[in-house]
């Protein structure tokens, strides 16, 4: 059985004037899903977005959101929440103040006081956003894509700036949402966020997907690695192993649990320490780093 995608978005084109940002973009979001859009600076996502979010025409393509055009803002906007980068609040209004402005655009029905407990703001509730801190700030953007508890929700780098306990009380914000059945579009660099979080990932490289997939399709296309170091003298390896700048040697492999074991027992027969020993397969911070290599 499948069900209508949140998000189908068919041969996306944008250009800019002579610019071609978004080139042929075939994706979906399915119901429930969390999916990451990430990729380079200027690989094209912000604008994607805005085309999903209604709020820039494409060049050509199709794109659906519950299976009308965002265009229709009326059918589609009170569905959607979005976190911005920057919502642009007006910094004369104070925090509860601005809840209640979010809350009467969004059209969805919620209460002010319950939206602040959510983004931990009711003690700032009678301060002036322009009294906030940064991340003060950033949980003030985060209301305006929880106000209502959407089905669909944009986060646009929604950890920037905030400190570990925060960003660990978003995240907790966005497990309830989906607990509760809502879709999750993330933007971000912080790359382990997405490792962690994302159901898929969808890896932009100039205006078109490098890659998409789980984030065990995205690496499993790149070897595993076992990292090092030994005293001096060095002895002679049992494997082919590269040694960086930091003087950590490198084991790249297919097959990590057989090159590990070949390892240990290696360094077990001539009582060599392996000292800082890691092994694990490769993150998406490589994958990334490929990218740039291309
Ligand atoms: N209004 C515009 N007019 C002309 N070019 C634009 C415009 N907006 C974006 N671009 C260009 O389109 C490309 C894609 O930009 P976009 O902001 O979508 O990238 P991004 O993936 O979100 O980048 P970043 O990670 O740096 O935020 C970039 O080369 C950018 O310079």
């Amino acid at each position: 059985m499948s069900s209508t995608p949140v998000i189908d978005v068919e041969r996306l084109n944008l250009t800019y004037g002579d610019f071609h940002a978004v080139k042929d973009l075939s994706f979906q979001v399915e119901r429930g899903e969390l999916y990451a859009l990430l990729g380079t600076n200027g690989a094209g996502k912000t604008s994607t977005l805005e085309i999903i979010e209604g709020h820039r025409a494409a060049t050509s393509g199709t794109v659906r959101v519950f299976g009308k055009s965002p265009r229709d803002r009326g059918a589609v906007r009170p569905r959607m929440g979005i976190m911005l980068q920057e919502s642009g609040f007006s910094p004369d209004l104070t925090v509860r103040e601005s809840v209640r402005l979010i809350g009467s655009l969004t059209r969805r029905t919620d209460t002010v006081e319950r939206v602040l407990d959510v983004v931990d703001l009711t003690r700032k509730a009678g301060t002036k956003v322009s009294q906030l801190s940064g991340g003060e700030k950033r949980r003030l953007d985060f209301a305006t894509a929880v106000y209502g508890t959407p089905e669909l929700i944009f986060l646009d780098e929604p950890t920037t700036g905030l400190d570990i306990q925060s960003r660990d009380d978003l995240w907790d914000v966005v497990d309830k949402l989906r607990e509760d059945g809502s879709t999750v579009v993330l933007t971000t660099h912080y790359l382990e966020e997405a490792q962690q979080r994302a159901d898929r990932i969808g890896l932009m490289h100039r205006g078109a997907f490098h890659r998409e997939g789980t984030v065990s399709e995205l690496t499993r296309m790149l070897p595993a690695a076992i990292r090092f170091s030994l005293a001096e003298p060095v002895p002679a390896l049992p494997l082919q192993a590269t040694r960086g700048a930091d003087g950590k040697f490198l084991i790249e492999t297919f097959d990590l649990q057989k090159d590990l074991s070949t390892l240990l027992r290696w360094a077990q027969d001539h009582t060599v320490e392996l000292r800082d020993l890691q092994a694990g397969p490769t993150r998406l911070d490589d994958v990334f780093r490929a990218l740039g290599s291309d």
